[in-house]
């Protein structure tokens, strides 16, 4: 059975003209699929619509089946109940995830004792793990800072850290990399690729820069005001993008990247694994 299955996704602001408009597509475990689309074409409106969290006035049409829940039917307990358990979203900025008043260790320790009942030393040690896998080196000193002590990619291994705390099914990755610069949002990638290929997950992926999404993700949707241009695996829309949307995407990434030469080269061989670099 298909994890997200997407039938026909419409959202509206109050009554109005569509903002997203009939969009349908399906991740099961283990698949990874990318929206991408320029600024305002839906992405953040179509993620919000996934998890039940579109703010009021906005309404959903369509289905969205979530780990068996009709999601725009359900109610707010048996969605509370499903986010963080069936699905977990990292947000582009990560201090939105985090309290600033709040130590890292306190903050993580929070979705572990919730979700998997842990106390005390064994809490401690499960901190420390859930840190250590997302490669932060000196957990210790880590969990006793505040967010704004430690740099923006520590924050958002920080945030992962926290999304996978509760072995959620399908994770969801909106812009994740947007605001970290070239070498951290690379070694971001590498982990999130990792963690998703370790644990067996979903994974959807959410972006504007097509190198980025295709780097972690094996078929791509695109997205333009609101609506599905085109869609295939990642390796034919970066070769043979049919859509002029998508060839200016394909065209924005190599003005960006350079070349999209290290992309290729994983797809011919190495196995989908995420390049350490998007270019
Ligand atoms: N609460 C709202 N009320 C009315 N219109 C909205 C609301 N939120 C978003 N929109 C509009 O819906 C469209 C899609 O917005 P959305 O935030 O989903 O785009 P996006 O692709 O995520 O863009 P970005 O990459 O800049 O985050 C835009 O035209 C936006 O102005």
């Amino acid at each position: 059975m298909s994890l997200l299955t997407v039938d026909d996704l419409s959202v509206r602001a109050d009554g109005g003209r569509a903002l997203v408009s009939g969009l349908s597509f399906r991740v099961g475990r283990g698949d990874r699929l990318g929206l991408i689309g320029e600024s305002g074409s839906g992405k953040s409106l179509t993620v919000l619509a996934l998890i039940g969290l579109l703010s009021p006035g906005m309404t959903a049409s369509g289905s969205v089946l979530l780990d068996g829940l009709a999601v725009l039917e359900a109610s707010q307990r048996r969605l509370d109940r499903l986010r963080g358990r069936s699905v977990a979203v990292v947000f582009q900025e990560p201090l939105a995830a985090l309290d600033p008043l709040m130590r890292v260790g306190a903050q993580v320790a929070g979705p572990l004792r919730r979700h998997r009942g842990l106390r005390g030393r064994a809490l401690r040690g499960a901190v420390h793990d859930a840190l250590a896998e997302v490669r932060l080196a000196d957990t210790t000193r880590v969990a006793r800072s505040y967010p704004y002590e430690i740099s923006g990619g520590q924050r958002q291994r920080v945030a992962i850290a926290m999304a996978l705390a509760c072995e959620p099914a399908l994770l969801i990755a909106d812009e994740p990399t947007a605001q970290l610069d070239t070498t951290v949002q690379a070694e971001v990638l590498a982990l999130l690729d990792d963690l998703v290929r370790a644990r067996g997950m979903g994974l959807l992926f959410v972006g504007h820069d097509l190198a980025v999404v295709a780097a972690v993700t094996s078929r791509v949707l695109v997205l333009k005001d609101g609506r599905e241009v085109e869609s295939g695996t990642a390796a034919e829309l970066l070769r043979a993008p049919a859509h002029p949307y998508t060839r200016d995407l394909v065209a924005a990434a190599r003005r960006l990247h350079g070349t999209l030469a290290g992309l290729a080269r994983r797809d011919a061989g190495d196995g989908g694994r995420v390049s350490r670099g998007p270019g």
